[in-house]
């Protein structure tokens, strides 16, 4: 895959202090990168100086094989912006917002239309569509601020956190919508701090950490770096304490603690773990009423990686 933005060691200093920290990386073709990190750890800066938005106080930074510079306006046409806070015009319907901001590259009349019609049915606005932004739920709101960043159909689209305190129903609709955008070709960048999201959503994750990168893979290479492999909750009100001490014992156990009726099991490795301890669970005469098994989170690469949670 051939890469349609490459930075170059960038760095970004505010006053003395470093937001963006010799950063190097590539967005590919056709993917969707997920740049994840805490609050404050540079993820908005990272975008904003590879937009030409912010100077950056070092490094270099190349869109589609060009240098992007704040007039580099023939690769700005091809890009697409949706940043965390809503732009739109308070006096103009959900149709007339997106035909506004589709105007300022689309000019053929018809070209356009289909276009405005292809971004309302992306994101589920169908209904809406002569609703003015007053009008519109937080997440219908953010739904109208993605429609007007790609209906002009770009090659490459960054979204900034767009489902920051957006209701379950309009997150999925954005979600499915950036994988619709990616299977039709885009090649995106979606920066978050859930982690869950990137899970589901980015082909590649790069995991930022106050202003460097820690961590970057699929979201199974980077599961790869947790210690553990698998954590497995017992319920038994029934339990044996030589049996903790025997499961303590076992070389691929990490740890293995009993309390309050729960047995919990951090396994460091194995494949089969749930299926071997429910054999000896049985043979050593112990019930259990609940059994589940949890696999490595990326917030338990962070905590490996940075001895901190990602979570808020
Ligand atoms: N204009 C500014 N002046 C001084 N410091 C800034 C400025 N903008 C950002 N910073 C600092 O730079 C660091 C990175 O901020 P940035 O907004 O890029 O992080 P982020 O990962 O996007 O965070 P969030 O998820 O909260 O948007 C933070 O420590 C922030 O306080």
């Amino acid at each position: 895959m051939s890469a349609v933005v490459e930075v170059k060691n960038l760095t970004k200093e505010y006053k003395q202090k470093k937001a963006v920290d010799d950063l190097s990386f590539e967005i590919r073709q056709g993917e969707i990168l997920g740049l994840l990190g805490p609050n404050g750890s540079g993820k908005s800066t990272t975008i904003n100086c590879i937009l030409s938005l912010l100077k950056y106080s070092a490094g270099s930074i190349k869109i589609f094989g060009e240098e992007m510079t704040p007039d580099a306006y023939k690769i700005k046409r091809d890009i697409g912006v949706i940043f965390q806070e809503v732009a739109v015009f308070e006096e103009l319907t959900v149709y007339e917002n997106i035909d506004y901001f589709c105007g300022l590259y689309v000019k053929d009349k018809q070209e356009r239309k289909k276009d405005i019609e292809d971004a309302i049915a992306l994101v589920g606005l169908d209904e809406f569509r002569k609703y003015y932004p007053k009008q519109l739920s937080g997440g219908l709101l953010r739904r109208l601020n993605i429609a007007c960043g790609i209906a002009h159909k770009p090659k490459l689209i960054f979204l900034d956190e767009p489902t920051v305190a957006v209701d379950p129903q309009s997150r999925n609709n954005i979600l499915d919508g950036i994988r619709k955008l990616r299977d039709d070709g885009a090649t995106i960048c979606y920066t978050t701090h859930y982690m869950e999201e990137v899970e589901i959503l980015c082909d590649r994750i790069i995991i930022l950490d106050r202003g460097k990168i820690i961590a970057q893979g699929t979201s199974d290479e980077l599961k790869a770096l947790a210690k553990i492999e698998e954590k497995v909750t017992i319920e038994t009100k029934h339990f044996k304490p030589e049996f903790l001490e025997k499961l303590q014992a076992a070389p691929n156990v990490d740890k293995a603690e009993y309390a309050g009726h729960q047995l919990v099991i951090t396994y460091k490795s194995g494949k089969n773990n749930v299926a071997k301890l429910i054999e000896e669970l049985s043979a050593a005469g112990i019930t259990c009423n609940k059994i589940f098994s949890e696999r490595p989170t990326l917030n338990d690469v962070f905590l490996e990686l940075t001895g901190k949670e990602l979570r808020d």
